[in-house]
Parts: C-alpha cells; sequence; structure tokens
C-alpha cells in the first residue's frame, strides 16, 4: 500500500505533465500562428493574401471553417477579385457598407448564437463553436474573420483573446496594404479619363495573347478605331467637351466586348482592341456594330450640347497559326500595322466606315507609326 507521499508524489508528477504538455501544446500553437503570421506579412497580393487565409489558416489550425466578411464601397475589391489570378471560389462575402457588423468590435468567442450577423453565418454549416474576429482600424469594423469548429471546447467566452486579436490586427494591415498595392498597379494600367486600359497594358497583354494563340490554336485580331475629324470637336466646343466624347466612345465600344477582349485607349482620339477567336465575317460585324452604335445618338456635352460623332475603323487579324515561326514581337507589328493600313483606308475612303486588312498589307512588318 501507498505511502500518503507516494500518493501525493503521483498526484504531483501527473499534474506536472499535464502542463509540460499543456505547454507544449501552446508553444506549438504560437509557432504555427508566428509562421502563418510570417506568411501574411510577406503575401505578395490579395490572391495569395486570401489564400493564406482561408486555405492554410484552416489547414494549420485545425478548423472545420474559415469565412471572410469585408466591406467594398468602391466596388474595388470585387474589381480586384474579377482578376483571371482569382477563381472566385472562396468562403468570401463583400458588402457595400459596414451595417450588417454593427456592434461587433471585439473578438466574440462562444457558441455560434442568434446574434451573430447574418453576414457571419456560414451557409449549410452548423459549427459547434466559433471565433468572430473584426478587422479594420478605428470603431468601425471594415469586416470580419470567422474561425468554426465542430468541437464546443474549441472556442469559449472564457478564453483569452490576446492572440486572435493579434491576428485579425495583422490581417487588416495586410489586407490594407494588398489592396493599396492594386490600387497603385490598376492605376499605372488605366486611362484615366476612359477608365479603359491604357496603351502600357495593351502592349504587355499583346505579347501575352501571341503566344496564347499559338498554345490554344486560335486566332487572334486587333480594331484600330479613331474618332472622326475630332480636331473639329475640340474647335468647336472646346477641350471639356472633346474629353467628353473621348469617355462616352470608350463606353459605346465597350458595350460589345466579350469578356476576354481588351479595349485600351492607345493614343488622344484613337482606341485598339484585341479579339480572341475570331474569323474574318465575326471580326467585320463586331467592327460594324461597334461604328453604327458610336453614330446612333450625339454625345450629350456641357449644357444643352449634343455632338454627333463617327468613328473609321481598321481591322486585322491573324490566323491560328499565322506567322508562327517569327518572333512574337515582329508578328504583334505586323498585326498592328495591318490593321493601322486598314484604318487609314477606312479615313481615305470617307471615314465612318469599317475596312478589313487584306494579308500582307505591311510585308515589312513594320507599324506605320
Ligand atoms: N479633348 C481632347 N483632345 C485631344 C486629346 N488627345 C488628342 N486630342 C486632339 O485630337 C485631335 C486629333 O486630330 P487629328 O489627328 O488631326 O485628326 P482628326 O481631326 O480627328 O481628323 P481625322 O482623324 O482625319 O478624321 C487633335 O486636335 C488633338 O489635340 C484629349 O485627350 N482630349
Amino acid at each position: 500500500m501507498d505511502t500518503p507521499l507516494a500518493t501525493e508524489n503521483r498526484w504531483l508528477r501527473a499534474r506536472l505533465e499535464t502542463l509540460i504538455e499543456t505547454a507544449r501544446e501552446t508553444e506549438d500553437k504560437l509557432n504555427r500562428l508566428a509562421d502563418l503570421e510570417f506568411r501574411l506579412l510577406q503575401a505578395r497580393d490579395l490572391s495569395h493574401l486570401l489564400r493564406l487565409l482561408l486555405q492554410d489558416l484552416k489547414r494549420d489550425f485545425e478548423l472545420d471553417h474559415v469565412g471572410l466578411v469585408l466591406c467594398d464601397p468602391t466596388g474595388d475589391l470585387q474589381a480586384a477579385l474579377e482578376d483571371p489570378l482569382l477563381d472566385g471560389r472562396w468562403p468570401l462575402r463583400l458588402i457595400p457598407d459596414a451595417a450588417p457588423l454593427q456592434g461587433l468590435h471585439a473578438p466574440v468567442l462562444g457558441p455560434a448564437g442568434d446574434g451573430d450577423p447574418a453576414v457571419l453565418r456560414p451557409e449549410g454549416e452548423d459549427l459547434a463553436s466559433r471565433a468572430l474576429l473584426p478587422l479594420g482600424r478605428g470603431d468601425q469594423p471594415q469586416g470580419a474573420l470567422l474561425l468554426g469548429s465542430n468541437r464546443p471546447e474549441r472556442y469559449t467566452p472564457d478564453q483569452d483573446t490576446f492572440l486572435l486579436r493579434r491576428l485579425a490586427a495583422i490581417v487588416s494591415v495586410c489586407l490594407e496594404n494588398a489592396l493599396a498595392h492594386w490600387r497603385l498597379r490598376e492605376m499605372g494600367v488605366t486611362d484615366p479619363l476612359t477608365g479603359v486600359r491604357n496603351r502600357r497594358f495593351f502592349d504587355q497583354r499583346l505579347r501575352d495573347e501571341i503566344g496564347r494563340m499559338d498554345r490554344e490554336g486560335h486566332a487572334l485580331a486587333c480594331l484600330f478605331i479613331d474618332i472622326d475629324h475630332f480636331k473639329r470637336v475640340n474647335d468647336g466646343h472646346g477641350h471639356a467637351a472633346g474629353d467628353r466624347v473621348i469617355a462616352a466612345v470608350a463606353q459605346r465600344l465597350a458595350r460589345h466586348l466579350r469578356r476576354f477582349d481588351l479595349l485600351a485607349r492607345y493614343g488622344g482620339e484613337e482606341f485598339v482592341i484585341l479579339l480572341p477567336a475570331l474569323d474574318d465575317s465575326e471580326l467585320r460585324s463586331i467592327a460594324e456594330r461597334m461604328r453604327r452604335t458610336v453614330a446612333a445618338a450625339p454625345v450629350p456635352v456641357e449644357g444643352d450640347d449634343a455632338i454627333q460623332v463617327t468613328v473609321s475603323i481598321g481591322g486585322a487579324r491573324l490566323p491560328p497559326g499565322g506567322l508562327q515561326g517569327q518572333d512574337p514581337v515582329a508578328r504583334a507589328h505586323k498585326l498592328l500595322g495591318n490593321a493601322d493600313h486598314a484604318l487609314l483606308r477606312a479615313k481615305e475612303t470617307g471615314r465612318n466606315r469599317v475596312e478589313l486588312a487584306e494579308e500582307d498589307l505591311c510585308p515589312q512588318g513594320g507599324h506605320a507609326r
């Protein structure tokens, strides 16, 4: 039979082992958290950041659900998520303002309750416990992170929230940074007057599209579009009215684009469009529709004025495998050069017209400008 001392000794040993085990688990959790925070801070862009939050966080911390709600009053996040780099499968909700998150000022831990904001209730998931973490700076949350578990003891109201608050602060700053980077990149490739892509973006995409047409075996077409007698608009109505006309023409052209077409402002009153996978007759019919849409109604400008505008359009097409073997820059020049020559013909033969290039219109392969 044990002496009282031996019993106490055994009890103390068991207690010590439990404490050591708890300390080990806490240390392991801290290390995993520090590692995740490090990766969040190093995230390259919004897509990378979302992957870390919605996939890695769930896996590394054995969570059954991770959800993210973000305020998007300007629509920038929505636009950033339409980036082809993102696949849109995230358990992510965008809301126009913070009203649905009213009252969420600090982490809330415990079983999911009826008082949880509706946007933070995952569809089809019955969580035994969850942590709701407000994101953003200041009093008003700009979003929230939901960590959910099927184990009731995972999140309880009496738990310390220091680590969760730290995680939420880091996530908030990283999201803000990623969005600021995205906005900066957008500014560098967007024409401020019309909101369409600028020439720098177009030049880059043209090279990419030539590579893609070879891989996917489709054609690549290009349209040059120039506003007719635009100098008269400026001279007769002023520069501001001219700007208004340029912006309106961009909007009218954009109505006819497919999701993967690219419209860019190439220079003053000239636009360029890249259209993959079209045959000659489809190219002509899209170009004709654009020409008619621009001419269909005068553009309203300051006061009661409205200005009738027309455009001339030149198009060219590289058929599947066209000029394969030549270097991509030479092929790009050839495509643009042919479209440019066709535009010149449209101008010379009366304006408000569409002309498509005959093959080898520009045998030197040089862009006319
Ligand atoms: N308002 C405004 N005008 C611009 C802008 N960029 C270029 N322009 C003007 O666009 C006009 C282009 O005129 P031209 O290239 O001579 O040709 P056009 O009058 O359009 O005549 P055609 O092209 O031959 O039909 C010039 O007067 C430029 O000053 C701009 O951003 N805003």
